[in-house]
């Protein structure tokens, strides 16, 4: 039983130090140790004290062993498993969390409904509470209610919360019309390599933010007295950033012009939020966005988020992978259109309702009924474009598909440095995922998938693509520390149990 859990240690540890891309070596080094004690350790042959575990925790950045329930979950799929029946799409992360930033333009009431509780914005709550905003699930249907105080004390934000983050640089749009200094720490989120803010930085200069980075944070000053005297125009079409110059645009006393501007999902749910805050935004879904800000809004207001296409596009992944018949309802089918289109033309068989809106009276929403078919690989590449072109965080499900079709389909993914290299965890589930350089896999399907237990990779897409093979093997799969998954999926498990899968959740010692 003892030696039986050194091993485990040890490959969790093992595992670990993979996921950073380290030798044995390496983490001996960083240790001060010899690699031949790491090794030891890792075959569960080393008795170790907490104390090592500790430090080789901190070494690789990865809690390995943790105690109670805030310890790291992880997944046990029994796989093989066809799922059947209808699965509701829930609010999208990306926009809860947009839009959570932008209650801070706001001294009213602000209500959204049916917040998606995902782990991505209880740490946005988190900064928020911590300097002062008062927040509260008003009901079990996830209302949240949100109140900012009259003054923030911008000096007790919870760093390590936003940290976790990458969506927190949207409170520089905001904040610097409530603060002439404030600090804020680098944002954080999927590790995708290199993820610029120079964007950000280059069009809130022109709302009179300055900015010095040292030591992982924003020293940020603001001159009022500068604003926008001509179209700002954005150097790269980013969500993110497009946001964060709406947000900065929409308490300037003027109109701002915002060109080239991403008119993807989130950006469109924070307009129609802004236009609920009496902020009138024209060319909403265009790349040009004319604000006509509002330098002080005190309202209360009730507003319904949008559901979230990659949370459609991975329920339709997970019926392609396991060959079901699944329905996904409310899925909002304008950020999905190339998407359906690129897996019909693979031979889907799939069959959508009439339009019905969102609760927020815009956006358009389908149910889509998928069922087994046999797929083709698509003639041409996968790459995404920015909104309306394939999304870039759909593209990875497509790997999972391309490896439940007959033929190779070349996966491009130019735009993150890390995510397609992510895709190749894939082969250790039987599939034929080659890497071509670091932008580009090849998948050569259709696969047999088989069981296996290894790390969540640290990018939500690619471990829920890993979670959708091993709901496709035979056998007892495990999945260790899902964290990454539960930032961006509420209860994700349990829902896919709900419709045939069989999913547990465990957590170590
Ligand atoms: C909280 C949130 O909303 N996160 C989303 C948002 O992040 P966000 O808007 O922060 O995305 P990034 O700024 O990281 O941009 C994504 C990447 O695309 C590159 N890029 C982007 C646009 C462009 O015109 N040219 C270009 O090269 C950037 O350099 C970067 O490498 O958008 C990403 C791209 O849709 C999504 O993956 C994230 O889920
Ligand atoms: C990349 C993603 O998220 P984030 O921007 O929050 O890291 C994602 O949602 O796939």
């Amino acid at each position: 039983m003892a030696d039986d859990y050194l091993v485990r240690i040890g490959r969790l540890i093992r595992d670990a130090r993979q996921h950073r891309g380290w030798s044995q070596s390496q983490l001996a080094g960083a240790l001060g140790t010899s690699q031949s004690a790491v090794n030891r350790i890792e075959r569960g042959h080393q008795n170790i004290s907490l104390e090592i575990i500790a430090r080789i925790g901190e070494a690789l950045d990865s809690e390995i062993v943790a105690l109670g329930t805030a310890g790291p979950m992880h997944l046990r799929v029994s796989g093989g498993r066809r799922l059947s029946g209808a699965i509701d799409v829930k609010t999208s992360k990306n926009a809860c969390v947009a839009l959570l930033c932008a209650t801070l333009l706001n001294s009213g009431r602000t209500v959204l409904r049916r917040v998606a509780r995902i782990e991505e914005v209880f740490r946005i709550l988190e900064v928020l509470n911590s300097v002062g905003v008062r927040t509260r699930w008003i009901n079990d249907d996830a209302d949240l209610e949100v109140e900012p105080p009259a003054e923030l004390d911008l000096d007790a934000m919870d760093h390590e919360a936003a940290r976790r983050t990458r969506s927190v640089i949207m409170f520089l749009g905001p904040l610097l019309h409530r603060a002439e200094r404030f600090k804020l720490p680098y944002a954080g989120g999927c590790d995708l390599g290199t993820r610029t803010v120079q964007p950000h930085m280059t069009a809130l200069r022109r709302f009179g933010l300055d900015v010095t980075a040292t030591e992982g944070v924003y020293h940020c000053e603001v001159v009022p007295s500068i604003a926008p005297d001509r179209a700002i125009v954005l150097t790269e079409r980013g969500d993110t950033v497009t946001e964060n110059a709406l947000l900065a645009a929409a308490r300037h006393d003027g109109v701002t012009l915002i060109r080239n501007a991403s008119s993807n999902y989130m950006v469109q749910d924070l307009c129609f939020f802004l236009e609920h805050l009496g902020v009138r935004v024209d060319g909403v879904g265009t790349t040009t966005l004319r604000v006509h800000g509002v330098p002080v809004i005190d309202r209360d207001v009730d507003f319904s988020p949008s559901e979230d296409p990659v949370e459609a596009m991975s329920l339709l992944a997970a019926a392609v992978v396991t060959s079901s018949e699944l329905t996904v309802r409310r899925a909002p089918v304008e950020f999905l259109e190339i998407e359906l289109s690129v897996l019909e033309e693979m031979g889907l068989d799939l069959d959508r309702t009439p339009e019905y809106r969102a609760d927020n009276g815009r956006t358009r929403l389908v149910d889509l009924t998928v069922r087994p078919s046999k797929l083709q690989a698509p003639t041409d590449k996968i790459h995404p474009m920015p909104f309306p072109g394939v999304n870039i965080d759909n593209v990875p499900f497509f790997a999972a598909i391309a490896a439940s079709a007959q033929g190779s389909t070349l996966i491009h993914d130019w735009v993150y440095d890390n995510r397609a290299i992510y895709l190749t965890e894939l082969t250790r589930l039987g599939a034929g995922v080659k890497l071509l350089d670091p932008h580009r896999v090849l998948v050569e399907g259709p696969t047999r998938w088989r069981e296996t237990e290894m790390m969540c990779p640290p990018a939500l897409r690619p471990a829920v693509v890993v979670l959708l093979g091993m709901m496709a093997a035979e056998g007892t799969s495990v999945l260790r520390n899902v964290y990454v998954i539960n930032r961006g999926y509420e209860s994700l498990a349990d829902r896919l149990n709900s419709v045939g899968a069989r999913i547990e959740t465990f957590r170590d010692i």
